[in-house]
């Protein structure tokens, strides 16, 4: 387990992490995201005890990271693959971590094989592909079989077959009852993979909840309703709402249709096509149904991470593109 507390980190004016609390609990993958700049590297890197926090503290387990005996034993972490002695083979610089970390040099072939890299361990790593380069980060994040890792944009640049597998492998290395503490921008990623979000911006905590319940709460579903006659059926799911939980149709004396929608339910119209929330596709079709209108299309649109992100990191994104000017 990983607990911030009031984590604070300032740069000369810049402040890159503000106060910052947070728990990463084990047996799950905790995704930590937020825009560039938002303050994930500094605060991994503190976690890692590789920066001083100005303010606050971070603990492993309750002890803070330059406090532990075997560190590797206890933490492993991909920060930056490419940050390696390139003349040494692969395995001559996993022995140079085991050495320093009194892990036996037997692991070494263990997490070779783990990382699919047992065929290139000979081999320079100055020649290493970015996918090779972030395997061989992984099996040095392994060596000493922590219960504790933290991987910091560990699909950046690779291959999708790279992504399955580091995905898989997170996945796993959770379900063992580790702590897996990961940042990415890939949102399709990270709904894939993460079980809970810490969300920051300008340093700052804005989220910290279960991946489905961050995309529930911020962004709302809704049905796509296409009809030929989507201009009655907007006004009839429109009409007055009864403040009952479901939508209620009933026929009215002179044939026409009393539709009462549910408290909350709201309909837009988008050039060919309705936009409806708070009803159900079923209670949809039940109204166009009951007034003889046809549809040609009834979809539940639901929000993506990315939407759910992207709403809730507007207004603490540093850097953005303005938009086109039309
Ligand atoms: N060594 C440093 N000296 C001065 N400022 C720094 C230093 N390291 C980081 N910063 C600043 O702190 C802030 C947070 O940077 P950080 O790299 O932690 O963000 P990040 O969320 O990891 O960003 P990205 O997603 O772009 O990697 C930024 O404003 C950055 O410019």
């Amino acid at each position: 387990m990983i607990r911030a507390t009031e984590l604070t980190k300032r740069y000369g004016p810049t402040v890159a992490v503000d106060e910052l609390s947070f728990t990463v609990e084990s047996g799950r993958v905790t995704g930590f995201l937020g825009p560039n700049g938002a303050g994930k590297s500094t605060t991994m890197r503190m976690v890692l005890g590789l920066d001083r926090p100005t303010k606050g503290a971070v603990h492993i387990d309750g002890s803070p990271y330059r406090e532990l005996r075997h560190p590797l034993r206890k933490v492993g972490a991909l920060l930056d693959a490419k940050a390696v002695h390139g003349g040494r083979t692969a395995r001559d610089h996993l022995l140079c971590l085991a050495q320093g970390n009194s892990i036996p040099a037997s692991r070494i072939g263990e997490v070779l094989d783990l990382v699919g890299l047992a065929e290139v361990a000979g081999r320079r790593i100055g020649g290493f592909s970015l996918g090779m380069s972030q395997r061989l980060g992984i099996a040095a994040a392994m060596l000493g079989d922590p219960e504790v890792l933290l991987f910091d944009e560990p699909v950046n640049g690779l291959d999708p077959e790279g992504i399955l597998w580091i995905r898989t492998l997170m996945r796993k290395l959770a379900a063992e009852g580790r702590t897996v503490f990961v940042s990415s921008h890939l949102m399709s990623e990270m709904a894939q993979t993460a079980d809970h979000l810490i969300v920051i911006g300008r340093g700052r905590l804005i989220a910290d909840s279960g991946t489905g319940a961050f995309i529930d709460r911020s962004s709302q579903s809704y049905v796509r309703v296409g009809s030929p006659r989507s201009a009655e059926l907007a006004a009839l799911l429109s009409a007055k709402p009864s403040g009952n939980s479901a939508v209620a149709v009933r026929p009215s004396r002179d044939s026409a249709l009393t539709v009462e929608p549910p408290a909350g339910s709201a309909v837009e119209s988008h050039g060919d096509h309705l936009r409806v929330t708070g009803m159900t596709a079923a209670e949809i079709g039940e109204v166009a149904a009951a007034a003889g209108i046809a549809l040609h299309e009834v979809t539940l649109v639901q929000p993506t991470l990315e939407a759910a992100y992207m709403e809730l990191t507007r207004d603490s994104a540093q850097y953005t593109a303005e938009g086109p000017t039309a």
